[in-house]
């Protein structure tokens, strides 16, 4: 199974807001036809409707290759049921829902059915994602290849060694965008309250995050020599640093207590 068998068989989007449109453009932009992909959606939006040769709430495939599920946790048990006839087959479902796990797809759907559960993020959209795979007992290895290939069109993937390792995943690379947004929000509103104009201060954050995530991807040495290398001894950045890195009130408790709180509220959604 490859992406011949998808362009051929089809894509089902069943949802697609802000997480299926971030992968959908990935996919589009790298070259999947449209006339491949079926978005089942209530209220498309109208970029989805100007995409010429999509099938938009159109009669979907028998047998698609694959079946992508990107809508909302809470929105599961309605959606999911209307596509119970292509369980127990040959089409892979991959699921991006938060907290819901491979058992519960497998009742939904059937034990036989291969199912991928899956965490992206939004920088799929920019081609810039990452996503965290695993496989149910009924997916083979030709199955999480499939979605390995698909998912990697849109960034990088990483194979989990087993699903209890999805909520701490989650809690990192699924919401860590929005904890990065945030970071440049509000650098640039300290900025501004420094006196800088908002449109400035935003470049110079944006610009920062942007540059420091490039620069951590890609030079050898690792983020803690990178920190080390802006921090001049008794300088500027030991300033902001001994707020910033303090062991009571700093950000690692307070990056800790975010994610705790994330990795909760994943197990909630999938209780
Ligand atoms: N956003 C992220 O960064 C992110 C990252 C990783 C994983 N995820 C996961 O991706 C999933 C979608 O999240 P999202 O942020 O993209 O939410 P979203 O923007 O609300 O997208 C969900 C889409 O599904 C549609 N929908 C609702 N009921 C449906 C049904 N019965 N059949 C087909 N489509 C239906 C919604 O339409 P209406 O708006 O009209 O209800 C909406 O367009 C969630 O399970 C989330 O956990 C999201
Ligand atoms: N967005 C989804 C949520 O907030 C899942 C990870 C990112 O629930």
């Amino acid at each position: 199974m490859d992406m011949n068998d998808i362009r051929e068989k089809g894509l089902v989007l069943l949802g697609c807001g802000k997480m299926g449109s971030a992968m959908l453009k990935g996919w589009l932009d790298g070259g999947l036809p449209a006339s491949s992909v079926w978005v089942n959606d209530p209220n498309p939006s109208d970029w989805l409707k100007g995409i010429e040769g999509l099938n938009l709430n159109a009669k979907l495939p028998e047998t698609p290759a694959v079946v992508l599920v990107a809508v909302k946790p809470q929105m599961m048990a309605d959606a999911l049921p209307t596509l119970k006839a292509m369980g127990n087959g040959s089409t892979l479902f991959i699921s991006v829902a938060a907290g819901i796990t491979l058992a519960t797809y497998e009742e939904m759907l059937g034990a036989k059915t291969p199912i991928v559960r899956a965490m992206p993020n939004t920088p799929a959209a920019v081609g810039r994602g990452v996503t965290a795979i695993i496989g149910s007992e009924a997916a083979r290895g030709d199955h999480v290849d499939l979605a390995e290939t698909l998912l990697s069109a849109v960034g990088q993937v990483v194979r989990l060694e087993n699903e209890g390792q999805m909520g701490a995943v989650t809690a990192i690379s699924g919401c860590g965008p929005a904890y990065t947004f945030h970071l440049i929000e509000a650098m640039a509103a300290a900025g501004e309250a420094n006196g800088l104009a908002p449109e400035l201060a935003l470049q110079l954050a944006k610009a920062t995050v942007a540059g420091a995530g490039h620069l951590a991807e890609n030079a050898d040495e690792d983020p803690t020599q990178l920190r080390i290398n802006v921090t001049s001894p008794n300088g500027v950045t030991q300033a902001a640093l001994e707020v910033l890195m303090n062991e009571d009130v700093g950000f690692p408790p307070l990056l800790k207590r975010a994610m705790d709180a994330a990795i909760k509220r994943d197990k909630e959604l999938g209780a």
